[in-house]
């Protein structure tokens, strides 16, 4: 049984991908703090909806899903319900596996994830981190929990502030920059759904060319750039705005802020 403690967005997100990965509804235990919610995740996926510590009870693998900031409230609710036998999952950005760990009781399992939201069309990038008391045995587990829907890569807890804001936000810095291409052919006159269209087709043809040519992202951009065309008259202005010194300030604070998280 898995439980998902705090089931918003990306708990739903998870959620809907283990079912699509396989899992029975009556092996997800899920557990909400509004009643309408709770609702909501019974009748969308009929799994049962819980309070914490019946949901703690009964599961062998926990994935923590609340904010940050509820994390300390929500650890010491069902800190008596969760021997060392368990598996705890912990997705919430900038909550260490220490703090975890020394929040409950005896040395508890807990693996460290941060995921981003295309979970949910199975594209999610989940990168994971060992705690004290995890084993190869507990990464493996949360490996093949995760691995149906997306891509799933180890690393040292050390990067896992600098991988929230690299690929945990990545997907709204995608997004924020199709607002503005869509925005800037609104501009020349386009109409929004063909601009639309065109960005987000030209975004979805770019990223399968990233994944599947195994070029690197600069031979991909040169291809593009004619000499005297248009795309070298486009990247002079980025260059001239800053957008890359923005890229990399924006990614430093977001990192940052990942690493106060725990503090609220
Ligand atoms: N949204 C995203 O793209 C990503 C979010 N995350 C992490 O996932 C976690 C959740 O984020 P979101 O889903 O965006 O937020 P959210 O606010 O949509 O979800 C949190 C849910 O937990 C519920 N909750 C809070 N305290 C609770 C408690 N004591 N018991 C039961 N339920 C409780 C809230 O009512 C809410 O539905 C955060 O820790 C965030 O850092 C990680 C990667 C990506
Ligand atoms: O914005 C946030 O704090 C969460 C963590 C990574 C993506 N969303």
């Amino acid at each position: 049984m898995i439980a998902i403690l705090g089931t918003g967005k990306m708990g739903e997100a998870l959620l809907s991908g283990l079912l699509r990965a396989g899992l029975r509804s009556e092996q997800i235990i899920a557990t909400a703090r509004r009643p309408d919610r709770a609702d909501a995740l019974r009748e969308r996926y009929g799994v049962a909806v819980a309070d914490n510590a019946e949901a703690a009870k009964g599961a062998e693998t926990l994935i923590l899903a609340v904010k940050p900031q509820d994390m300390q409230t929500l650890l010491a609710e069902i800190a008596p319900y969760v021997p060392a036998d368990r598996l705890v999952i912990s997705v919430a950005a900038g909550i260490t596996t220490g703090f975890v760990e020394s929040r409950l009781e005896g040395q508890v399992p807990v693996v460290r994830v941060m995921s981003n939201t295309p979970v949910l069309v199975d594209e999610a990038m989940s990168v994971i981190s060992a705690g004290s008391y995890a084993s190869e045995e507990h990464l493996k587990r949360t490996e093949a929990l995760l691995s149906p829907v997306g891509k799933v890569l180890r690393i040292p807890e050390s990067q896992q502030d600098a991988a929230t804001a690299l690929s945990g936000s990545g997907p709204a810095y995608f997004f924020y920059l199709v607002e503005a291409m869509v925005d800037a052919g609104i501009l020349l006159g386009m109409p929004r759904a063909a601009a639309l269209d065109m960005v987000t087709q030209s975004i979805v043809g770019a990223a399968i060319m990233l994944r599947d040519s195994g070029e690197h992202p600069v031979i991909l951009r040169e291809a593009v750039t004619s000499p005297g065309g248009t795309t070298i008259s486009a990247i002079a202005e980025l260059e001239r705005h800053r957008v890359r010194a923005a890229f990399l300030d924006a990614i430093e604070a977001a990192r940052d802020r990942s690493r106060r998280l725990a503090s609220g």
